[in-house]
């Protein structure tokens, strides 16, 4: 059931096949904006280059599982033998300090945050065709094995599209983060119309 929420407090949420390159829109859009993240916690180790309490808080599996005996999380997956995690409890306290937060889930996790918390989500779909996805991730250095296990979830990701608020195919990154800044910025406005 959908909870009562204040409609001024948004969470928008970055979502679409892996390797299109939400990640990296969402956080130069949460830049470019001063949103603040919502971190998921995941059971998965760190690669290269990503710190704890900046792209995830990665935690072990029994402190996940317990987390989750308690109920903690609003909504929690395994994919490829990892759990990842939102708190219900990280998305009310920045909200209360910022009012508006990001968070970067696959769609299944964006649809139950949709289920829980309403017209306070607003999801961004930002997708790219299937060569894109791929060379992006190879020209990253992904793994074979880490590609081929995320591209077998690309035509179910895709098909999440028609049930998101807004989507961007994202060929050029500067023209997608320029487009995703204007659909978010009006909503931001309104807050401050708002206030004053
Ligand atoms: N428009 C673009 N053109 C070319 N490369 C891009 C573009 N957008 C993002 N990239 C690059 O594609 C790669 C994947 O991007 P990113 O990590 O943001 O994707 P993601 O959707 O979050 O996927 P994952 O969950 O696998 O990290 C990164 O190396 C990023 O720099
Ligand atoms: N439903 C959720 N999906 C999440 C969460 N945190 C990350 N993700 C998505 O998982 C995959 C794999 O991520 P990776 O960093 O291991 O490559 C990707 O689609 C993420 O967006 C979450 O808390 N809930």
């Amino acid at each position: 059931m959908e909870e009562e929420i204040d409609v001024q407090k948004t969470i928008f949420v970055f979502t679409g096949p892996d390797g299109s390159g939400r990640k990296t829109i969402a956080d130069m859009t949460g830049a470019t904006l001063e949103l603040t993240k919502v971190l998921s916690y995941t059971t998965r180790a760190r690669r290269a280059g990503e710190q704890d309490g900046q792209d995830y808080h990665f935690i072990a599996a029994d402190s996940f599982l317990e987390s989750e005996r308690r109920g903690e999380f609003v909504e929690s997956v395994h994919i490829d033998g990892q759990l990842y995690g939102i708190k219900h409890a990280d998305i009310l306290r920045l909200w209360e300090e910022h009012g508006f937060v990001y968070v970067i889930l696959n769609p299944d996790g964006a649809r139950i945050l949709k289920q829980a918390f309403g017209r306070s989500v607003v999801r961004l779909f930002v997708y790219a065709d299937r060569p894109s996805v791929l060379k992006r991730q190879r020209d990253r250095g992904d793994s074979d094995e880490l590609v081929s296990a995320r591209m077998a979830y690309y035509d179910e990701a895709m098909s999440a599209l028609p049930e998101c608020e807004y989507a961007y195919e994202n060929v050029d990154l500067a023209h997608t983060v320029f487009a995703i800044s204007n659909t978010i910025e009006p909503y931001m406005n309104r807050q401050l119309l708002q206030l004053d």
